[in-house]
């Protein structure tokens, strides 16, 4: 790794702390989670508009010391008291996924924007509650945007300006988080807390898969688990790989582990098109053109650390009478996107900067909306809904089971 690299993710993480302006957003987060950091305590250091007002833990001490660690000002001793605070603006909700359903619908009744962890709720169900709730639907209505960070970077956008959903016929998707960083005690692997590695990474994968066919799968053919069967473990997978089968007949697969090997891999997309024709002018007229496309982007979910995105293009001329190949080439070319113009993604007035991370502009994003401005990408409510129903499918298929409803009653 190149000292440029290197310093391009020490300031990631440590960025540049901005002034921030007079009608910054106060944000408020319930639960000293960890997560908290990536999805907004450091993108928030280099966003003016953005202040970290609040935090709230069940337990006052645990909030007390997070506020301490990262410059939060006022403490709360529950997550409502929070809510209650007229002066905040926006909720991080960054709970077990158990919890996600219950403090998102308490967050858009206090009138507060919502950023909500991803997987946004624990099933289908909820996801169709949550999404569709009256408040969402009037006037002024507040903001919600699952955190689906990696859909905010300008190399998903480079890479999606090469995939033609239409000719899609194969995508293999892949992540992976090495087994030190996630204990077998988090929550990611507590039943009861809606786990399961579907739910934790699996939910990334699945997005690239209906992102790229742009439509929904049919069916889920086939899911091989590796899960767990202890105590609150139970049903939990640690491990997966599950093929989708779309609208257009063909398939979409998806292997991920929260159990990773040592050394980290970066997750990746692959795509296959089918063989299309391409206009030539410069050929005779009893030739023809085709190109057969294959898409690759590599570290499509924490690009920061590293990513690529390979475009190779195998081309054929054919006589149009009797189809003999007449010739046949590859071209192959990549491409890195760290900001947003070197991807040709228009941002408006803001000029993104080698260091920022998919959370940042996923963060840039949330307070254009908030602020009533254009954004260039968003996740639309209802795709957070379809994207829940694709991985209720997937545990339905596993044998798992969909993760359970919560207890909280919305009237
Ligand atoms: N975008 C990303 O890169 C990441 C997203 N995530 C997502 O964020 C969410 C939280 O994950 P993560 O931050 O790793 O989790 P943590 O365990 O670090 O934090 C979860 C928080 O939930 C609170 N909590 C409330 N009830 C419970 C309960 N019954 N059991 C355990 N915790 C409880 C705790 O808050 P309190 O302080 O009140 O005790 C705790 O701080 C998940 O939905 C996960 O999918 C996770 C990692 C990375
Ligand atoms: O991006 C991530 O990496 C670490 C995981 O624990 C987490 O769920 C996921 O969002």
């Amino acid at each position: 790794m190149s000292f440029a690299q290197l310093k391009r993710i020490y300031t990631a993480f440590n960025p540049p702390t901005v002034e921030k302006r007079s009608d910054a957003l106060k944000f408020g987060i319930i639960g000293a989670a960890n997560s908290a950091a990536w999805a907004l305590l450091i993108p928030a250091k280099m966003h003016p508009e953005v202040v970290v007002h609040a935090v709230a833990a069940r337990d006052r001490k645990r909030a007390e010391e997070f506020a301490k660690k990262n410059g939060v000002p006022v403490v709360y001793d529950s997550y409502q008291e929070l809510l209650d605070d007229p002066e905040i603006d926006c909720i991080l909700v960054p709970l077990p996924n158990s919890l996600h359903f219950e403090w998102a619908v308490k967050s858009i009744r206090a009138g507060k924007h919502v950023l909500l962890e991803k997987p946004s709720v624990s099933n289908g169900h909820e996801a169709e509650i949550l999404f569709n709730l009256p408040e969402l639907n009037q006037p002024k209505a507040p903001v919600i945007l699952e955190a689906f960070h990696y859909r905010f970077h300008p190399i998903w956008s480079a890479f999606m300006s090469n995939v033609s959903s239409a000719d899609v016929v194969h995508v293999e998707t892949y992540s992976m988080i090495p087994w030190w960083f996630v204990n077998k005690d988090h929550i990611h692997f507590n039943y009861n807390l809606a786990g399961g590695t579907m739910m934790g990474m699996g939910t990334y994968n699945f997005a690239a898969l209906r992102l790229i066919f742009g439509a929904e799968p049919e069916e889920c053919i086939s899911v091989d688990v590796k899960a767990l069967t202890e105590g609150v473990h139970h049903d939990c997978d640690t491990e997966f790989k599950a093929k989708f089968r779309f609208p257009n007949g063909c398939i979409g697969e998806a292997f991920s582990t929260l159990q990773g090997p040592t050394i980290w891999h970066p997750s990746y997309a692959k795509v296959t098109h089918r063989q299309v024709e391409v206009e030539d002018k410069t050929l005779p007229l009893s030739q023809k053109k085709f190109v057969t496309r294959e898409v690759t982007l590599h570290g499509f979910i924490h690009a920061i650390f590293w990513h690529r995105l390979d475009i190779k293009e195998s081309y054929e001329i054919r006589d149009k009478d009797t189809g003999r190949v007449v010739k046949k080439w590859t071209e192959s070319r990549w491409q890195k996107a760290h900001t947003a113009k070197e991807a040709g993604v228009d941002l408006g007035k803001t000029e993104s900067e080698t260091y920022w991370m998919s959370f940042r502009y996923q963060l840039e994003a949330f307070v254009n909306r908030v602020k009533g401005r254009e954004t260039a990408y968003w996740v639309e409510r209802e795709d957070s809904v379809r994207q829940m129903k694709m991985v209720d499918m997937a545990y339905q298929k596993s044998g798992l089971g969909v993760r359970p409803t919560s207890q909280f009653q919305v009237d």
